[in-house]
């Protein structure tokens, strides 16, 4: 399994935990940065992590920042990016299983180290249920295509 990560300056020392939760579960990860706690837009690292998934180079991407809020509205912007906000497992399982969700977004100021640590696990290890949902997703497609993206 492939996975990119990115975060923003206030996702930097989640996104720093979570490459190394991905390294022990053996996904090959690719950490876009930043490398210092610097101020920087959340968008210039979401557009790496999105266009690198939406081309079918990973298999997921994971985005951090402070709420993941900023990093969840960017990512949706982009065409065959399904990325999901999420502060349970619950809601972490569900979008894998319903929405084939391939982007994770995560809010450092909101969810901690461990919690942080299980919605990733199951983001990773669930898969997409197919069947009804498929058709679903074949709408979301049709509504980026509609709306010119
Ligand atoms: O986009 C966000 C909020 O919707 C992120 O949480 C950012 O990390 C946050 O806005 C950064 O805020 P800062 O005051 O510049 O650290």
């Amino acid at each position: 399994m492939k996975v990119i990560i990115a975060s923003d300056h206030a996702g930097l020392e989640l996104r720093r935990e979570l490459v190394n939760v991905l390294k022990e579960l053996r996904a090959e990860v690719d950490d876009v940065g930043p490398t210092t706690n610097a101020s920087v837009d959340y968008p210039d690292f979401a557009k790496q992590v999105c266009r690198a998934v939406a081309a079918g180079d990973y298999t997921f991407g994971v985005l951090v920042c402070g709420t993941g809020i900023g990093m969840s509205i960017t990512a949706n912007k982009y065409r065959g990016i399904r990325a999901a906000l999420c502060t349970s497992e619950f809601e972490a399982r569900m979008t894998r299983a319903h929405n084939d969700a391939n982007v994770l977004c995560l809010g450092q100021r909101v969810v901690g180290g461990g919690l942080a640590r299980s919605i990733l696990e199951a983001f990773l290890s669930t898969p997409f249920e197919g069947g009804r949902h498929q058709k679903r997703l074949d709408k979301i497609r049709e509504a980026e295509s509609e709306n010119g993206r």
